[in-house]
Formats: structure tokens, C-alpha cells, sequence
């Protein structure tokens, strides 16, 4: 959080200070440093720079940060994108992504979708089951084109860490069966209208061990050596993403970028493929803020309730994984004191910590969620009526929209009263 400091007793993004941000913008708001983001891209870009055939591909897991001015500054660093969906696609695409740089992953694409990245020209789809295989392939030759695919493959480890975020068991619904995967790309290979280029691996995300990944990736490489061996022309391996990020300062570290080059140098060697890493957390997830003020300290049987403005709907990861957020306030008083720290959600489960040892604050103060650039903005709801929250870019002394703050207006416009058809 180095780009996210406290200067003159105001904490500040850059060089804007947080206070005068919220005065501009209100609250809450999400706020993302450049410096940041350019920094963990350079980082990663570095601890993976001259490992396998050719320059590695960073595809940017949009997934984490959607955002079309984030994504444009990780187009001009060089990155590509992990898209998930049609739209995560078009984002991707207006950001300025060139659509060799794109690869498609998930279960669940569907004939429309494969049909607008086929049209796109994207660099590689990631398939996740046969059925998908046979789908793309009638669409791919309906419209005269050459699919290049991977088949991501489930090697059913377990990456350690939540359950809800872990996708490399076998009971998980990603990928295909690792022991099938030989007889499946034979399969996969005599359809018309695909090309296999490769394969791919992802087991989860918020991993903070390296040898659950290395295990994972073992196993893909003799994968390699046998689809070679059955003819296949495995040009390229996809290692995913999930590297961990510190969410907890009193937590061990998760593994830096540079300890997952090395491993991934040692356990790549000889694969001869270009590799393709899918980085979404590790890349924004330090970068960004949720700025937000207490509304009141509200007393509680044992511990006062410290209720801020924003909600679980604007950062779902605490009620959703009960995810540890660091909290600090934005002019610190100088003293602790312990808290829970709520929203003003109707659900109990609007909670973003309990007994806290925090910055004591009162009403009317700002405090900083921190480590809230991924998976923070793209997971909000407008549940209770709670217009979705503005992302604020920080580059230097300068600041800039990136998403305009919503209106009640426009989100109730939104509905439509019925104007019933008749049979
Ligand atoms: C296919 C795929 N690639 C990449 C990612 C990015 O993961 P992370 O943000 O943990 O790096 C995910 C999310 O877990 C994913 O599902
Ligand atoms: N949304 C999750 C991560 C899921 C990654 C997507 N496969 C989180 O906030 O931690």
C-alpha cells in the first residue's frame, strides 16, 4: 500500500488527500492508484519475464477489475486479458486489448458468445468440457473460421485456500478431468473448425502457498509431454492466476511474484511452450480503497457498532468468504479501540469485521477499507436500493472519474412498468 500513505496526519492516495477527495466526490467511493497498478504490473511482468518460448503472455484476469480505464492503463504496459464473458470481452476490446492478447475462459459460454469472440479474432479459447468443444466447433465452422483452443484442465489439487474460491478439486465445476484430458483432446482434435494449441490450468484464487500451484503445474507439464506424444501441437500453457495478495498485515505474506517466477522457471523447464499467465487480484487488489465515512457509532451489548456508509452490496468479500479487510481512518485520532464494524445493509451479515482493534472513530469520519481494488467495485448490487458506488483514479496530484456515482433516479428509471402484450 506504499502509493496509499498517511502525510500530515491525512492519509492520501498518491498526493491527493483522502479528505479533500470525499469532499469532491462524496462517499463512499472507491479509489485506485496508478502508481500502484503500474508498479504490481512491472513487478509481475519481471518475475516472469524470459520463462518459457517466446515472450510470456499477462492476460488480466478482467474479472478483478472490469474497469475500462484500468484496463487501458495495463493495455499500455502490455497486458492482454482473461475474459469470462461477452461483456468482460467488449471491455477488454474498448479498452484497446488486441484481440491476440485475449483469451475466453469459463463453463458457460454460450453460442452468441463464441460467435462475437470468434468475429473478434481472440487469441485462445479455454474450454472447459467437451460439449463446449463441440458447440464452438459447429459455430466456428458455420462462420469459415479456425478456433484456437486450449482445454482447461481440472488436475484436482487442492490450492488451500476458501472453498467458495477454489477451482482445481475435481468435485469443482472447471475443467476436464485430468486422467480424461488424453482421450478428450484425441476427441477434440478431429472436429472441424478448431485448432489445439495448447492447455490450461487454474486451481483458485487467494493461493498463499506455492506448492499446491507447483504440484498443479507438474502435472500439466507431463500433460504436455503426452499430448505431444499422441501428435498434438501443444504450443502454449496457460498457468492461470490466484497468487495471493496481503490482505492481513498480521498474517504471513503470501509468496512474492519473484518466489512464483522462480518456481514456475523450475518447474516449466524443458515444456518449450509459450506461457500465459492470468493475474487478476495480484495486479489491482493493493491498488485500490473503499473510502467511506461513519454515519454513527452506535453502542452494542458488549462492543459498539461502528456503522459507515458503505454496505456489504458495495464490498461483498467479508459477508461473502468472510474476508479480512484492513480498515484505518483517514485523519487517525491517534487511539485504538475495539469494534464492529457494519453497514447500513438489512442483513446481519453487513458486517465488515468484528471486535476489531481499530483507529477509534466517530461519526462523521472518513475511514479507507484498503486492499479493495479487486473483486471490490465489479461485485456490487444496488440491493436496498443502494445506488452503485463511483471508482476514482489517482495518478500523482491528479484525479479522475472512472465511474460516474449513480442515481436513485437512474436506477429507478431503470425498472419498467408493464405495458402488457396481448395474445
Ligand atoms: C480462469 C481464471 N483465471 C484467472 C483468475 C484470476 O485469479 P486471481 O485474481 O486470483 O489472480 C481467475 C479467478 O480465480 C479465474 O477463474
Ligand atoms: N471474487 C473472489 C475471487 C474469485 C476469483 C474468480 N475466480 C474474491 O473476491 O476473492
Amino acid at each position: 500500500m506504499d502509493h496509499f500513505t498517511l502525510r500530515d496526519g491525512v492519509l492520501h492516495a498518491e498526493d491527493v488527500s483522502l479528505v479533500r477527495l470525499a469532499e469532491a466526490v462524496g462517499t463512499p467511493a472507491y479509489v485506485y492508484s496508478t502508481a500502484t497498478i503500474r508498479r504490481h504490473a512491472r513487478v509481475f511482468a519481471d518475475a516472469v519475464a524470459g520463462l518459457g518460448r517466446g515472450a510470456p503472455l499477462i492476460a488480466f484476469a478482467v474479472k478483478a477489475n472490469p474497469n475500462v480505464a484500468v484496463l487501458s492503463l495495463l493495455a499500455g504496459l502490455g497486458y492482454g486479458a482473461d475474459v469470462v464473458s461477452g461483456g468482460e470481452l467488449r471491455r477488454a476490446r474498448r479498452a484497446g486489448i488486441a484481440p491476440e492478447k485475449i483469451v475466453f475462459s469459463g463453463v458457460g459460454k454460450t453460442e452468441a458468445e463464441m460467435a462475437f469472440a470468434l468475429e473478434e479474432g481472440i487469441g485462445q479459447f479455454n474450454l472447459e468440457s467437451e460439449e463446449e468443444a463441440a458447440l464452438l466447433s459447429q459455430v466456428a465452422s458455420r462462420m469459415g473460421r479456425t478456433a484456437p483452443v486450449a482445454f482447461r484442465v481440472n488436475p484436482d489439487v487442492d490450492a488451500g485456500t476458501h472453498a467458495k474460491i477454489s477451482t482445481g478439486r475435481s468435485e469443482n465445476k472447471f475443467g476436464i478431468p485430468y486422467d480424461s484430458a488424453p482421450a478428450a483432446y484425441a476427441r477434440v482434435a478431429a472436429l472441424p473448425g478448431l485448432a489445439v494449441r495448447g492447455v490450461a490450468v487454474h486451481i483458485g484464487s487467494q493461493l498463499t502457498d506455492l506448492a499446491p500451484l507447483e504440484r498443479a503445474f507438474a502435472k500439466i507439464g507431463a500433460l504436455v509431454a503426452a499430448l505431444r506424444a499422441d501428435g498434438h501441437a501443444i504450443a502454449y500453457a496457460d498457468l492461470g492466476g490466484g497468487l495471493g495478495v496481503p490482505y492481513d498485515p498480521d498474517r504471513p505474506a503470501p509468496p512474492s511474484p519473484a518466489a512464483y517466477g522462480a518456481m514456475v522457471a523450475r518447474v516449466t523447464q524443458g515444456w518449450d511452450v509459450q506461457l500465459l499467465f492470468e493475474p487478476g487480484r495480484l495486479i489491482v487488489g493493493n491498488a485500490g480503497i473503499l473510502l467511506t465515512r461513519v454515519i454513527r457509532v452506535k453502542p452494542g451489548a458488549s462492543t459498539p457498532f461502528v456503522i459507515v456508509d458503505a454496505g456489504m452490496n458495495d464490498l461483498m468479500r467479508p459477508a461473502l468468504y468472510d474476508a479480512w479487510h484492513a480498515m484505518r481512518a483517514v485523519t487517525p485520532r491517534g487511539d485504538l479501540f475495539s469494534a464492529n464494524i457494519v453497514g447500513p445493509v438489512c442483513e446481519t451479515g453487513d458486517t465488515f469485521a468484528t471486535e476489531r482493534r481499530m483507529d477509534r472513530v466517530e461519526g462523521g469520519d472518513l475511514v479507507a477499507f484498503l486492499t479493495a481494488g479487486a473483486y471490490g467495485a465489479t461485485m456490487a448490487s444496488t440491493y436496498n436500493s443502494r445506488p452503485l458506488t463511483p471508482e476514482i483514479l489517482v495518478n500523482g496530484p491528479e484525479w479522475a472519474t472512472i465511474r460516474a456515482r449513480q442515481t436513485i433516479e437512474a436506477l429507478i428509471d431503470a425498472d419498467i412498468m408493464p405495458q402488457w402484450t396481448h395474445p
